[in-house]
């Protein structure tokens, strides 16, 4: 039988009782704590592991470096045979090279050649560079002195053979794969990758490209969360658009469930007459909504729908793009098996005026330019181009705020989520 976590609790997104408009890092907060991984393990080959989360802490089978080793191409002799000033030394025969070591040994006051990587002959502990010597008549000659161990590598200087290389939970990156190689590893077990299905929801929405009518609006949700899941390392599922209809969305999460790990849906997510997301939810005695004190992306319905979590999100598009941002991201995280990171934000003079009233926490659309962080000229949460144009978020707290351009800000680039 394939080795596979449990299922989530059907409770895992219930708030504490008596909670109302609920701060974001209390909502966060909750998802760290509720969420644990729900895939499985499976063994990869090394060269397509980039992006792929660590299932356990790899362990370095060998040292890096391995043995002790020259940093230069040079001469190498004792170190504690020379001393200051001038010192002529003779040169034994052959050489040491990177991957073609010298057998002998080096007898104490003789140097020998060494090209950079070629392990350390016996004898030898200390390398001056070619750039420092004269050469002639078999010898070598340099100017003392020179630090004892001077421009080579200790055999485990990097990793020792037996320590924790990386931890789990960690989502391979290009380098974690050069450390891994280094190590020993030519093949890593890693989470399988979590499936989200992205479905979209409403009436209007028709498929980008095709005639659209009066009334009607081209799906821009879809292509942006599919795009988004697939740029997290997830594989994401396209479950097409349902229209407003209890019977065809319920059709549409059972095929998600049946396909994916997690649904993403947008639309329908507040408690109006077609909001059919948070209402099936609801039926299933799992729905959660959370009225998280935001802007954008008030409206939060979270539930599970046949074991899968579901995160109903808002419509407007770049609510959308907010919660998944800053929820669901998180907790995709965690469902695949990584650590919950907490995006790195800078603190950032601001180039913008804005006055906000307390009680939520902000997010404004926002880009870099000249060392100051400037804003999205509307706040409006349907406003596309908006998010075309940010490169990242500014964060207001929730508290009452009065920024004045120069005040400092917290800036999260959207490259912070990935
Ligand atoms: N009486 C209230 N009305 C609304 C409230 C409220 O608190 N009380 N909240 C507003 C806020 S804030 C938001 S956000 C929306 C969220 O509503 P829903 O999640 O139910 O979303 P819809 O009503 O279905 O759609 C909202 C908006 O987004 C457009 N949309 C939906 N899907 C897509 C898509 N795939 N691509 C592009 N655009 C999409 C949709 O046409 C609507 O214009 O509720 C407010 N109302
Ligand atoms: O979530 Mo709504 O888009 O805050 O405006």
């Amino acid at each position: 039988m394939p080795f596979e976590p449990p299922p989530l609790r059907n409770d895992c997104f219930a708030l504490p009782a008596g909670v109302d408009w609920t701060p974001v890092d209390d909502a966060l907060a909750l998802l760290r704590d509720r969420m644990t991984p729900v895939v499985g393990t499976e063994t990869v080959p090394l060269m397509q592991a980039q992006g792929r989360v660590l299932a356990r802490d790899l362990v370095a089978k060998r040292s890096n470096p391995p043995h002790p080793n020259t940093a230069v191409d040079g001469y190498g002799f004792a170190g504690d045979a020379i001393g200051e000033g001038p010192q002529t030394m003779p040169l034994v025969n052959g050489r040491a090279a990177a991957g073609a070591p010298f057998a002998g040994s080096v007898p104490r006051g003789h140097a020998i050649r060494v090209l950079t990587g070629a392990d350390l002959p016996d004898g030898v502990d200390t390398v001056v560079l070619d750039e420092d010597v004269r050469i002639g008549d078999g010898q070598v000659a340099f100017r003392g002195p020179l630090k004892r161990g001077a421009n080579t590598r200790k055999a485990g200087e990097d990793v020792v053979a037996g320590d924790n290389a990386l931890r789990a939970g960690r989502c391979l990156t290009p380098a974690d794969l050069a450390l891994a190689a280094a190590v020993g590893h030519g093949a890593l077990d890693v989470r399988k990758r979590l499936r989200v299905a992205v479905l979209s929801t409403g009436d209007e929405i028709v498929e980008p490209g095709t005639a659209a009518g009066d009334g009607q609006i081209f799906d821009a949700n879809r292509p942006m969360l599919l795009s988004l899941c697939a740029s997290f390392g997830f594989d994401a599922v396209d479950m097409g658009c349902a229209p407003d209809d209890r019977s065809a969305v319920r059709d549409a999460l059972d095929m998600a469930a049946a396909q994916a790990d997690v649904i993403l849906t947008s639309g329908g997510a507040s408690a109006g007459d077609e909001d059919h997301i948070s209402a099936l939810l609801r039926e299933t005695g799992a729905m959660q909504e959370w009225r998280i004190a935001l802007k954008p992306g008030r409206p939060l319905a979270l539930g599970l729908w046949n074991d899968a979590p579901v995160f109903g999100l808002p419509g407007n598009p770049v609510a959308a793009l907010v919660c998944t941002l800053i929820f669901a991201r998180p907790a995709m995280g965690v469902l695949a098996g990584a650590e919950w990171r907490d995006p790195q934000g800078f603190s950032v003079p601001a180039a913008f005026e804005k006055k906000k009233k307390p009680g939520r926490r902000e997010y404004l659309r926002a880009r870099m330019r000249d060392g100051a962080v400037e804003v999205f000229k509307s706040e409006g949460s349907g406003r596309i181009s908006g998010l075309s144009w940010a490169d990242g978020l500014v964060e207001l707290p929730d508290g009452a705020v009065h920024v004045s351009p120069g005040d400092p800000v917290r800036y999260i680039p959207f490259s912070a989520f990935l």
